[in-house]
């Protein structure tokens, strides 16, 4: 779909390198960014340098040399590697005469052309605002006027910049009104949406999340699974770009041996992901927090993978993930020579999404982990109760079953609950060899 909002704009990226280990693949990731916003990159210029300079960010002959640059190439935007101070953004348009714009600013933008749904466009717009708050300050921004500019809403808060400080205030206490009327909604929905998760946890199903950096493959993966597994075939969407899916998506699975359990999809991670961008994508990574077991993607054919293990790590400690055990998917070892797969061994794995093979050995996987507690059971369930046994031919695997004289005699492999909840009919128990 064409988004209108954003114009194809050239930039010139910008960054200070402060000897930091990761410097370079941040760079690299900014430009990859600023495709992802639909703008292309003019150049790339970086400063050596111990700090930041407090004012300006840059040293001052280096704003003064891109201003130059930009102005030669008939570039209207710089866009940095890093959280700019509000008073950092404000002086450097000021010197430069053009658009800046921080890291954090470019992911909130990118968020918002791709959320689709209430939830989404609710959380990035919170997000969007709780940014805005500090930097509603009146000063000329080239971008407001071509209406791509600052503040959630198309600029509702910007649009009044220069009229005294007390429009300012005013101002600001809208964005904050609007903050909370979105809180609001977006908790209702959540709401709902607890409700319904509550409800799986009552069907007792394991539920499983897929986790990971943006591109990784995490969507692939669920449609890999849900092709070879899916109780329904409906397909999540999948694209070669950053953050493809905003929203989170849950599917019913079903194994080969009758068992259920599900799977989720969500939100990729990047580095620096923006506090207020976290903070509000919380509820969406519910998922991910109560889920029994994570699959983390790895995009094994990306040089920086072992950086984006790191990232995804760190957000999910972020968001409050911990405890969750992980299994570590190596994706895409169709793209690295000489990589075997699929291969497994104990919690890590190597394999392509777009594998059919990799997928059967990814659900024989999640069946020996998610069942591991499974134990084959015998009852003897009486004629009145039919409803039992249609039960276990569904949701168990049924090893054998035959008429007695007092009813059916079933052998199932059952979860710890169902076994709780048909203990009175329980004959004896053999361990699973599974
Ligand atoms: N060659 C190859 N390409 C893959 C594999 N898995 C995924 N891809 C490609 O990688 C790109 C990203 O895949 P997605 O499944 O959308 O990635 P994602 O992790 O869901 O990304 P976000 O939703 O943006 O976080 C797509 O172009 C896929 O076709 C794989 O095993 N091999
Ligand atoms: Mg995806």
């Amino acid at each position: 779909m064409q988004d209108t909002t954003i114009q194809p704009i050239p930039t010139i990226i910008a960054g200070l390198d402060r000897n930091q280990d990761d410097f370079d693949y941040t760079m690299t990731e900014l430009g990859e960014l600023v495709q992802a916003a639909g703008m292309t990159v003019a150049a790339s210029v970086t400063q050596r340098a111990d700090h930041a300079d407090p004012a300006t960010y840059f040293g001052k002959g280096k704003v003064e040399e891109m201003a130059a640059q930009a102005r030669a190439a008939d570039v209207p935007l710089i866009v940095v590697n890093s959280d700019l101070t509000p008073s950092q953004t404000r002086n450097l348009e000021k010197i430069t005469k053009l658009s800046v714009m921080d890291r954090t600013e470019l992911i909130l933008r990118i968020f918002s052309s791709r959320a689709r749904t209430r939830e989404a466009k609710l959380q990035v717009a919170i997000a969007q605002e709780e940014y805005a708050l500090p930097r509603v300050h009146p000063s000329a921004n080239p971008l407001d006027q071509q209406g791509g500019g600052r503040g959630a809403s198309g600029g509702g808060a910007t649009a009044n910049r220069g009229a005294g400080e007390t429009q300012l205030e005013l101002d600001k206490r809208v964005i904050r009104k609007r903050i909370t009327h979105m809180r609001a909604e977006l908790k209702e929905i959540m709401r709902a949406q607890a409700t319904r998760r509550d409800r799986r946890i009552h069907q007792a199903l394991p539920s499983v999340a897929l986790v990971g950096y943006t591109n990784a493959g995490k969507s692939t993966m669920m449609n890999g699974m849900l092709a070879q597994y899916g109780v329904t075939d409906k397909q999540v969407e999948v694209k070669n770009q950053l953050f493809a899916t905003l929203d989170t998506s849950v599917r019913q699975l079903q194994l080969p041996n009758h068992r259920h359990f599900l799977l989720s999809d969500t939100v990729g991670f990047v580095s620096h992901l923006p506090h207020h961008l976290v903070e509000s994508f919380k509820a969406t990574l519910a998922e991910a927090r109560d889920a029994d077991l994570l699959i983390q993607v790895v995009d094994f054919a990306d040089p920086h993978y072992r950086q984006m293990m790191a990232t995804t790590e760190e957000t999910l400690a972020a968001i409050g993930v911990k405890d969750v055990p992980m299994l570590t998917v190596y994706n895409k070892a169709d793209l690295r020579a000489g990589v075997n797969f699929p291969e497994r061994e104990g919690m890590t794995m190597t394999l392509s999404a777009q594998d059919p093979a990799s997928i059967t050995l990814l659900g024989q996987t999640l069946d020996e982990l998610l069942y591991k507690d499974y134990v084959r059971t015998s009852l003897l369930v009486p004629f009145t109760q039919g409803e039992i046994v249609n039960y276990l031919r569904d949701n168990a695997e049924v090893v054998s079953e035959h008429y007695t004289d007092d009813g059916t005699a079933i052998t199932a492999v059952l979860s710890p609950i169902d076994r709780g909840r048909f203990a009175r009919f329980q004959q004896a128990q053999v361990p699973s060899t599974k």
